[in-house]
């Protein structure tokens, strides 16, 4: 228990970390910052513009997550988000196979961003609970991550709409924060 204080201690209310959410239109992204919020599946309509929450998923950690409409046409507005971002949580429709290229051209254009550089991504397979539903490792190796240099990901498998997964990714994304935050100062 002492561990899981000090894994997230600097993550407190006066502190929260900056987590930008994106990831292509339906992809899942308000749906899960309501239930990590409310502890309830909402019902979404598409977001044009962005919705932000404080968000507690445990005790002693807090995050503000900044959660951008997918849209082709507003997907030119992500790069006003970028500034000051300690982590990005990037959520793809792992039943859609057909759009993973664009899945990872969106990606890779965001990392490449000056704004983006070392921020850590945890990207979240999400809509498992479908029959087409790609898992982590098969999400890995077609949208090529091993190409994805300079900065932490992980990769965390996720129903939205019944919560699994979300917990565990959340814990993912605070360790690379921390440890990151950690890499700059001691630099
Ligand atoms: N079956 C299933 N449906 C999901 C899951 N997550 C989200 N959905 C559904 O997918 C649809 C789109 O979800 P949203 O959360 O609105 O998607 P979004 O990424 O915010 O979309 P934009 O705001 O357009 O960028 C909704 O009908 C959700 O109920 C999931 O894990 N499983
Ligand atoms: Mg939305």
């Amino acid at each position: 228990m002492s561990k899981l204080y000090t894994l997230f201690e600097g993550f407190n209310s006066s502190s929260p970390a900056r987590i930008l959410m994106l990831g292509l239109d339906a992809a899942g992204k308000t749906t899960i910052l309501y239930k990590v919020k409310l502890n309830e599946t909402v019902c979404t309509i598409p977001t044009i513009g962005f919705n932000v929450e404080t968000v507690t998923p445990c005790k002693g950690l807090s995050f503000t997550v900044w959660d951008v409409g997918g849209q082709e046409k507003i997907r030119q507005l992500w790069k006003h988000y970028y500034q000051n971002t300690d982590g990005l949580i990037f959520v793809v429709d792992s039943n859609d196979p057909e759009r993973i290229p664009e899945v990872r051209e969106e990606l890779f254009k965001i990392l490449a961003s000056d704004e983006m550089h070392a921020v850590p991504v945890l990207i979240l397979a999400n809509k498992q609970d479908l029959p087409k539903a790609l898992p982590p490792y098969k999400l890995i190796e077609e949208m090529g991550m091993r190409d994805c240099k300079g900065h932490k990901w992980h990769v965390q498998a996720t129903c939205a709409t019944n919560g699994e997964g979300i917990y565990e990714g959340m814990d993912a994304l605070a360790r690379m924060v921390k440890e990151s935050r950690k890499e700059r100062r001691d630099w």
